[in-house]
């Protein structure tokens, strides 16, 4: 097979491909060129309210399937998805950007998830609590919640259904899944994996379209039990907002503002090969990347020294290509708000050490960049950069990088470079995020909850935790035998 093979250019309803009821498209573009490479249906109320249906019939049949049919069908579609590995991250980088290498990575850690979810399916347990009077029983169940609702982004748009989708396929709900516009195709082959892996129809259900429609049509059935979101906090809130009226269970993964920060006693290479992976994976496209590089002063100048080398040394260009380390950015509006970040820095006194400009590639793509000099008044110490530009703060103390890291809406990454472990505790303790990597700059991993806290979300993915969210508690009382 090849990629295009698994570039379904139709939704998934009810087990049938199909079009949008009126036959309207929408144009699917390469980022490293802007060149159209296919067109997807552009679906909406009718559709998803269909797509809805579907599942909920399919909810009974589902949930009631005996569990180790559940867990044989993800070791199925577990086995697809490393089968098809190439093809799907190739799928992957053409529609989004990233390099092959990461796409391939990316594939393989959504394999991970659907396993893991297929083993944490077998321990959704309840309990039995000793009642606080004779003759009474207090049984603690777990239930599939019912037919969830999933909307993903771009930037990770293979795995960051794998989150979703897993868990919710382990405990028995069906699913009705909208991708980002941006880039469909990847999540449109989750449901050709459903299908290879032999899920019942009306399981699995993708359309692409629309977002308000799509997401209103979602937020208003009352059939929809959960909503899982991926993206940014202004989205987020507005979800969270509309499942007020059906009072929908919701997980929030939304934006970051990870503080990255360097101790003197730091590993000097480990703490700079640590900035490279937060910082420049995706182009600085992820919510965990590091946003704001607060560096002590005794390690400051040899830390920007080895930063600056390290950045120049990146290979950009179409993620096809053997050997690139950064792809395009998304699209032009991505470039422009680096941009913005860039000048504001500027104007405000910091110096541009290396980059600051869009990429000799042209398009979307724009030169690594490392901005030294930078303080809290400029706009990306409180907003979320998503590209590939680097500030770097200096501190004294810890206490006062603890304060800056805090100074932010979001609370999902931080991360800390350090030798001294009565710190690596302090900080767990001081900082307000939901994940801490102490002398790691890449965190994420299946066994572990990913998850925010303050604006940053709620609910976990990942971990035992990660399959909370797709069940309900419910507890009997036996009284009188
Ligand atoms: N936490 C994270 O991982 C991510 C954070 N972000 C942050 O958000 C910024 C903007 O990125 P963007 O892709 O526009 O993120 P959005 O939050 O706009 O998009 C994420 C998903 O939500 C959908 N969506 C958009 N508007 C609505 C709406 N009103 N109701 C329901 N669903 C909606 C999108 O659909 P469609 O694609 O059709 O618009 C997409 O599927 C980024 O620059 C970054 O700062 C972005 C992506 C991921
Ligand atoms: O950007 C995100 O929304 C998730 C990041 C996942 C990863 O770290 O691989």
């Amino acid at each position: 097979m090849a990629f295009q093979d698994w570039m379904k250019q139709a939704n998934l309803i009810d087990g049938d491909w199909v079009g949008a009821d009126g036959g309207a498209t929408i144009d699917v573009t390469n980022p490293v060129d802007g060149s159209v490479i296919g067109t997807v249906p552009k679906a909406g109320k009718a559709e998803t309210e269909r797509a809805i249906a579907a599942a909920q019939a399919a909810f009974a049949g589902f949930r009631d399937m005996a569990l180790m049919e559940r867990c044989a069908l993800l070791w199925k579609l577990h086995d697809a998805l490393m089968d098809n590995q190439k093809d799907l991250a190739e799928l992957l980088t053409v529609e989004m950007g990233k390099p092959m290498a990461e796409s391939v990575g990316e594939i393989a850690i959504g394999a991970q998830y659907v396993r893991w979810f297929a083993e944490e399916a077998r321990r959704a347990k309840g309990e039995i609590v000793p009642a606080g009077v004779n003759g009474r029983r207090i049984l603690v169940t777990k239930h599939a919640i019912g037919v969830v609702g999933m909307i993903t982004p771009w930037n990770f748009p293979s795995s960051m259904l794998a989150r979703k989708v897993a868990p919710a396929l382990a405990v028995g709900c069906p699913i009705v899944a909208k991708p980002a516009t941006a880039t469909p195709y990847s999540g449109l082959a989750w449901g050709a994996l459903a299908e290879q892996a032999g899920y019942p129809k009306g399981v699995v259900n993708i359309l692409t379209g629309g977002a308000r429609d799509i997401a209103g049509a979602m937020m208003a059935a009352p059939e929809v039990r959960k909503i899982t979101f991926t993206g940014s906090t202004e989205v987020g809130k507005e979800l969270i907002r509309q499942s007020a009226d059906t009072v929908k269970k919701v997980s929030m993964e939304l934006g970051g503002n990870a503080p990255f920060i360097v101790f003197d006693d730091a590993d000097l290479e480990a703490a700079v090969e640590g900035t490279m992976v937060s910082k420049f994976r995706n182009a600085g496209q992820t919510c965990v990347c590091a946003n704001r590089i607060y560096v002590q002063s005794g390690i400051h100048d040899a830390f920007v020294a080895r930063l600056k080398e390290r950045t120049e040394a990146l290979k950009v260009g179409d993620g096809r290509e053997a050997g690139v380390e950064q792809g395009p950015m998304i699209d032009q509006a991505a470039v422009e708000k680096v941009e913005e970040f860039v000048t504001d820095a500027r104007e405000k006194g910091g110096e541009i050490v290396t980059g600051g400009r869009r990429h000799a590639n042209g398009g979307t793509f724009f030169q690594p960049t490392v901005v030294t000099g930078a303080t809290q008044a400029m706009k990306f110490a409180t907003e979320e950069i998503f590209g590939p530009l680097a500030p770097v703060f200096r501190f004294d103390t810890e206490d006062e990088a603890i304060e800056m890291a805090n100074a932010t809406v979001y609370g999902l990454a931080c991360y800390a470079y350090t030798k001294d472990l009565g710190r690596a505790f302090r900080l767990n303790e001081g900082l307000q995020y939901g994940m801490i990597g102490i002398n790691s700059g890449l965190i994420t991993t299946v066994e572990a909850p990913f998850g925010g806290v303050k604006e940053s979300g709620l609910g976990k993915e990942g971990g035992s935790q990660g399959l909370e969210d797709y069940l309900e508690t419910k507890y009997v009382c036996i009284d009188g035998i």
